[in-house]
């Protein structure tokens, strides 16, 4: 009997994953069985998984490697049955070393996750449990996809070894002040905001790499701090007069049935949302702080934009005295070098939504403006892959010790 989430004692569960390693017959798969064989973490032996062709682009090669190549890592996905839980399931399924042990719903707990998403139907998973009757004793570590401000209570009472990355904001503004400010209420696990390593992954490698709750970006803020914290670091652009517009695919909004989010309401157009005053600002304007080591604001506007998947952000930025868009191109270019999933287009190759879905890249490019000293730039990313399940995926990696990119090498699907 293990541990639940929330300190009571868990019930005997269907769907629990074998302690051994190997699928025992009490387990029952939605779909298709895929025996996995690999050792879990801490016992040595070979992983009979096919692994991923390694990068041959940079070498992510971790200071303090937790796991051995080919160990498994044990996984709990907590609200699966949403749209970045299901983003994790898909990722995972070509993971050579995390398997998924726990799935964690709300009104869809007792489901099977193939039915909740008949899509994933072919891959071997546990059902889906409410979070109080979750098992945590066969998990080493927790994708976190639940609501901001539920999200905060439920990690508080998780078991301290597991390493956390939460797809939430519950833990990204270090400020509680500011967060309670935003969020409309108090910080319900103050301690544990301290502990959190912010997780955008090529800004702050190192860090996440040796933590053990991670809070991973915001969708808007990791596609318009990837190419503006380089430019503000090395003061190529001035801080004042930033201004950001956005535009999201409705997947942004969660699965969670909405008027608002109704085909009818916003099928054949565009609205802006949030004008002024989105949660997203403070985030994005603590890490431009950050990286100016002064105060940056922000004009941010975001737009729902009626596509699935996908999200670009256009930023109009004031060059500092003497730099040429030519400039910010260059550093950008060479900040990235060698990253595999940040890339800037070449030429005036324009960057497109849609030829990023499905993966976890960033494609951006800096453009001239027609008023001198001007410079626009222009980023995308699927909000579900970079801008959620992908980039933690990638942080769970660096925190476990493997390389940044197991797992993630999806190309984007186009057409
Ligand atoms: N969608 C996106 O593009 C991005 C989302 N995020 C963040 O990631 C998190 C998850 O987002 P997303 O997957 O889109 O959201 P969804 O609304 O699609 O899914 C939410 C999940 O949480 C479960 N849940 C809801 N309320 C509770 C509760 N009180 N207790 C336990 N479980 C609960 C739901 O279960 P059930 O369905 O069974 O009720 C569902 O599994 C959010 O914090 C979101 O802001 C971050 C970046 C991008
Ligand atoms: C289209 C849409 O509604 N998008 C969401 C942002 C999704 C996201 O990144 O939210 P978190 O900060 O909660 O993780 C929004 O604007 O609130």
């Amino acid at each position: 009997m293990g541990s639940t989430a929330l300190g009571g004692a868990a019930p005997a569960r269907a769907g629990l994953a074998p302690k051994n390693g190997v699928l025992g017959s009490t387990f029952k798969p939605c779909g298709v069985v895929k025996l996995k064989t690999t050792p879990k973490v801490g016992r040595s032996s070979v992983c009979v998984r096919a692994s991923i062709a390694s990068s041959p682009q940079k070498q992510y090669s971790p200071k303090t490697p937790a796991v051995q190549s080919g160990e498994e890592v044990r996984i709990a996905v907590l609200g699966a049955s949403g749209y970045t839980g299901a983003e994790i399931v898909r990722l995972l399924a070509n993971h050579p070393q995390f398997r998924i042990t726990v799935m964690t719903a709300d009104r869809k707990a007792g489901e099977q996750f193939g039915s909740v998403f008949p899509h994933l139907i072919t891959q071997d998973l546990p059902n889906l449990v409410a979070i109080k009757d979750a098992d945590f004793s066969d998990v080493d570590a927790v994708f976190c996809c639940l609501p901001h401000g539920t999200t905060q209570e439920i990690i508080k009472g998780l078991p301290k070894q597991l390493k956390i990355v939460d797809l939430s904001a519950d833990f990204r503004l270090r400020d509680i002040n500011e967060y309670a400010e935003w969020y409309g209420h108090a910080h319900r696990a103050p301690e544990l905001q301290e502990e959190a390593v912010y997780g955008l992954t090529e800004v702050l490698r190192d860090e996440i790499r040796n933590a053990r709750l991670v809070a991973n970006p915001g969708c808007y803020p990791t596609s318009i701090q990837l190419p503006l914290v380089p430019l503000i670091k090395a003061k190529l652009i001035k801080l004042s007069n930033i201004i950001i517009d956005a535009k999201s695919g409705v997947t942004g909004a969660g699965r969670g049935a909405k008027e608002a989010n109704l085909y009818t309401e916003i099928a054949e157009g565009i609205h802006a949302y949030g004008i002024k005053g989105h949660r997203h600002v403070p985030e994005v304007e603590q890490g431009l702080s950050e990286a100016a080591e002064s105060k940056v604001t922000i004009s941010f506007t975001p737009n729902l934009i009626c596509m699935k998947r996908g999200m670009q952000s256009t930023m109009f930025v004031e060059m500092a005295p003497g730099v040429t868009v030519s400039d910010l191109y260059q550093h950008l270019k060479s900040t990235y070098e060698g990253e595999e999933f940040v890339k800037l287009l070449n030429g005036s190759n324009v960057p497109h939504t849609r030829h990023v879905v499905g993966s976890n890249y960033c494609f951006m490019n800096v453009f001239e403006d027609r008023i001198p000293g001007r410079a626009i730039i222009i980023s995308v990313i699927d909000n579900l892959v970079k801008g959620a399940s992908g980039q933690a995926v990638q942080n769970l990696n660096l925190m476990m010790g493997l390389p940044e990119n197991m797992g993630l090498q999806y190309q984007p699907l186009f057409p």
